[in-house]
């Protein structure tokens, strides 16, 4: 028989049939190949008997099981047949009650299920009651068992459900209820699988062969799509291909960046620090104090911006020309992986020293001599520069712009002189204070109509101290009322004998208004000055004096130097007080500009850094960083010097001093009420015995302490002694600043009591003591440099480094009294920290400190001993 006619016989499709010959291990060619007749035996025996057979009860059985357990996967294996049937299953039954639908939809999402209960697969199968068996082209046979069974066996992670979705073969041959047999033994053979689950199980196969080919073939990104419209579901599909399309961009990416630009990629990214990559030029550098934040920057191969910013970060703003904290540029340098070696060359005024100091034989010149000229109001001081300059530089520069610089230069005879603009005694004292000596000769001028007057008086006195020497020129003479030689006799009280007389002085008779015998008066000039031999040399880096200094709208600050040694050049690298920079420009007094200026030159400098005081130094040196350094180091003492200053001289130490050494003689400078008490009081002095220190009264006038006195005082380390009168507000304020002593007396016996007794020690200054603040120590900490620290909470008052000292205070009872070591305010050393305000407080020599103990901030007040 054929099959198709067993088939028929059986009621069964041929193709079923031929499916379950194969299962049978009969193999058929088609529905029309020859059957032997034991097989067909066999089917009939096997199939015959069905028919018109059934149990409901079974039915209903298997389709509940199937519906719960596998109900997609016989939907799918049916193909819309139901011609599978089970041992007492009524295929039509099943087929009636759930009408079957591809749905491939519905399919996928078992086919997940699938996956998660294969994973459960380890739980056998009669605890689930069902059977699931892979399908057999992907199943792994196990030699010796049956299809299902070795199918059934097989491990799970064999399976593939994501590509071929395997129905369970067992589901539709559902073991008995009753059975006490595993499902998988349950005997399933004829119904075990379904052919269209094949079917449905080789497409996605082949789906997956095609991707496969595809991906080979070199299509990968829509092979890849495709794969996954396959095997991927809705969202997680989309994200999947977003993935790949962002993995496929990203090659395209990278392949399309060169290493090179990687790299740069990298040194731009925002968050890498750019310190990091940036390689520093050298491994090490050598700081240098007053080194530039630009100079750094160049040094350690970085930007200056940011090394700014790094400044920025610990708290300095600082610009590309400041120069940098050493300890600072130490820790950045280290930071970069930069050596550091810090040179210490000579600071200050030590390489000052050395920026002064030059190698070249001195060969000095004659220089011409510059002048001063004093004397009383009205005597006739301005006529007299005017008129020497009228008739002088006019003469030289006519139709010249002179420019106002506070000096100039007249020509005679092929010489010149330097005359000082700025007339009086004054001024001439304030630049002395200041340890300034500029003028050679003071021309003194006494009107010869007035005589001499207070004023002149002091000039004298002034132009003595200085040991200047003075040059009367008695103007005025061309008034009827002009009497010389009162003059001459007035003078010679003072110690000024015309030579006519037999004396020193050179004394001019002129006229300013007249012009009268003013080439005499400047001849007499040149005359004293080969007397002086006054000489410089023009060669060395020049050295001078500032003698007036302003803020000039259109140059900026001005000053007006007066060249005392070499030549002064423009492009020269210069300090002046606590200011550096660069010579730009040089302006004479008789306009237009120079290149130079020689030895005794008053020249307007251009290119300051800012205004410098009258009688500063100017100095040219040999580079601008040196410059820098000796200005800061400069400002630095006098930040300490305002902080520290001790009078000058005073009476109170004057026995100290003597015994040091440091005073051999003590100037004095007497004031009185009438000249009969100054004079009794001067004359009292000078009988003092004088063989440890000599007394010298530089001036004794009548009248109030004027600031000149406090000048004359200040310039010559002098005290003053008031008698019977009081010192203007001016001269008071003066005073302190320039640390001047004045003792006031009513009583000359006591002027001259502690005059002897500051010279022999026993002068007892007597001092008060002022609190000026309370703090208490809250927390002591120990700081590996600075020692033990007081975290403090200022009570009242302020802790100020400008104090006597500090007393520790522990219940009411002092028990250290000492110096302030430190006064801090966080991280920064601070001068004051005002009360409500916490700091940490170290005491000089003292590491006993606690919590709860008091520190007392004071300052002894000096009360002048008498009065
Ligand atoms: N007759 C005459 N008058 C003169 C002469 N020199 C100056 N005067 C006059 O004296 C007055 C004062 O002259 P100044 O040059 O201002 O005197 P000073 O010393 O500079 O005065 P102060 O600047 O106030 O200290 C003016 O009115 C001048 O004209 C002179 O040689 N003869």
């Amino acid at each position: 028989m054929r099959v198709y006619e067993v088939a028929k016989k059986v009621g069964m499709e041929s193709k079923e049939l031929m499916a379950e010959l194969k299962r049978m291990g009969v193999p058929v060619a088609s529905h029309s190949s020859a059957l032997d007749a034991d097989v067909v035996a066999r089917l009939l025996a096997k199939f015959a008997p069905q028919q018109g057979l059934g149990g409901a009860g079974a039915d209903d059985k298997t389709a509940t099981r199937a519906g719960r357990g596998g109900e997609g996967f016989r939907q799918e294996a049916d193909g819309g047949g139901g011609h599978v049937k089970s041992t007492g299953a009524k295929a039509g039954a099943v087929s009636l009650e759930e009408p079957p639908k591809p749905d491939k939809r519905r399919i996928l999402i078992k086919k997940k299920k699938t996956e998660e209960e294969i994973e459960a697969a380890a739980v056998p199968a009669t605890e689930t009651g069902l059977t699931h068996a892979p399908p057999p082209d992907l199943a792994h046979p196990v030699p010796g068992l049956p299809a299902t069974e070795s199918a059934a066996a097989a491990p799970p992670a064999e399976v593939k459900p994501d590509i071929a979705p395997s129905p369970p073969a067992g589901i539709l041959s559902p073991a008995p209820a009753e059975s006490p047999v595993p499902a998988a033994s349950v005997e399933a053979k004829p119904a075990a699988i379904a052919t269209p689950a094949l079917d449905a199980a080789s497409e996605a196969a082949l789906a997956k062969k095609k991707a496969e080919a595809l991906f080979e073939g070199g299509e990968a990104k829509g092979a890849r799509e495709k794969a996954k419209k396959v095997r991927k579901p809705g969202r997680e599909r989309d994200e999947e291909e977003a993935r790949a399309r962002e993995d496929a961009a990203r090659w395209d990416d990278l392949r399309a960046i060169s290493v090179h630009r990687r790299d740069d990629r990298v040194r731009h990214a925002g968050t890498t620090p750019v310190t990091e990559i940036t390689k520093p030029r050298k491994k090490g550098i050598k700081l240098t104090a007053g080194m530039t934040v630009k100079e750094f920057a160049e040094a350690v191969g970085q930007r200056p911006a940011d090394i700014m910013k790094k400044l920025m970060e610990s708290g300095q703003m600082l610009t590309l020309n400041q120069s940098m904290n050493l300890e600072l540029a130490g820790l950045i340098a280290e930071e970069l992986g930069v050596k550091v070696e810090v040179t210490a060359p000579k600071a200050g005024e030590e390489l000052l020293e050395e920026a002064a100091l030059w190698k070249g034989e001195e060969k000095p010149e004659p220089r011409p001599p510059v002048v001063t000229i004093m004397g009383h109001v009205d005597h006739g001081k301005t006529s007299l520069l005017d008129a020497i300059r009228q008739t002088k530089v006019a003469e030289q520069e006519a139709g010249g712009i002179t420019q106002h610089i506070g000096a100039y230069s007249i020509e005679l005879h092929g010489k010149r002189i330097t005359f000082l603009d700025t007339p009086g005694h004054e001024a001439f004292t304030a630049m002395r204070a200041r340890g300034a000596k500029v003028t050679d000769i003071v021309i003194l001028v006494v009107a010869a109509d007035d005589g001499v007057m207070p004023q002149t008086i002091e000039a004298i006195n002034h132009a003595t101290a200085a040991n200047v020497p003075i040059i009367v020129a008695i103007n005025k003479i061309d008034k009827p009322e002009a009497n010389v030689e009162r003059v001459k006799h007035a003078l010679a009280e003072h110690n000024l004998i015309s030579e006519a007389w037999g004396g020193q002085t050179i004394m001019v008779e002129v006229s300013a208004k007249k012009r009268q015998n003013l080439d005499l008066l400047l001849e007499m000039v040149l005359l004293q000055a080969d007397v002086l031999e006054l000489r410089a040399d023009p060669r060395k880096p020049a050295k001078g004096t500032v003698i007036e200094a302003r803020l000039d709208r259109g140059r900026g600050p001005v000053a007006t130097v007066l060249v005392q040694e070499g030549t002064l050049k423009v492009g020269d690298a210069y300090v002046v007080g606590t200011y550096s920079g660069r010579v730009r420009a040089l302006i004479p007094a008789a306009g237009g500009k120079l290149t130079e200026a020689g030895p005794s030159m008053a020249v307007g400098v251009v290119g300051l850094t800012g205004v410098p005081s009258a009688g500063d130094t100017f100095l040219v040196v040999k580079d601008e960083r040196m410059a820098r350094e000796i200005a800061e180091s400069r400002a630095q003492k006098q930040r300490a010097a305002e902080l520290a200053g001790p009078a000058k001289v005073s009476l109170d130490d004057l026995y100290a001093r003597i015994k040091q050494g440091d005073i051999k003689e003590l100037a004095l400078v007497i004031k009185a009420d009438v000249q009969g008490s100054s004079e009794a009081l001067a004359v009292a002095i000078d009988k003092l015995p004088s063989e440890v220190v000599k007394l010298r009264v530089i001036h004794n006038g009548v009248g109030g302490i004027t600031e000149t006195d406090v000048l004359l005082a200040a310039a010559s380390g002098a005290i003053v002694i008031g008698f019977n009168v009081r010192p203007e507000p001016k001269a008071a304020a003066l005073a302190e600043s320039e640390r001047v002593d004045i003792r006031l007396y009513s009583v000359i016996y006591d002027a001259i009591a502690d005059i002897k007794a500051a010279m022999e020690g026993l002068l007892e200054p007597t001092f008060k003591e002022r609190v000026l603040g309370r703090a208490e120590v809250r927390q002591v900490f120990n700081v590996s440099k600075a020692g033990i620290i007081a975290g403090c909470y200022v009570l009242e008052g302020t802790m100020t480094r400008a104090s006597s000292g500090v007393r520790v205070v522990r219940d009411h009872v002092p028990v250290y009294q000492g110096k302030l070591a430190s006064l801090r305010r966080f991280k920064d050393d601070v001068r004051e920290v005002q009360q409500g305000y916490e700091c940490g407080i170290g005491v000089e020599n003292f590491s006993d400190l606690k919590a709860g103990d008091i520190i007392e901030n004071f300052v002894l007040d000096r009360i002048a001993a008498k009065l």
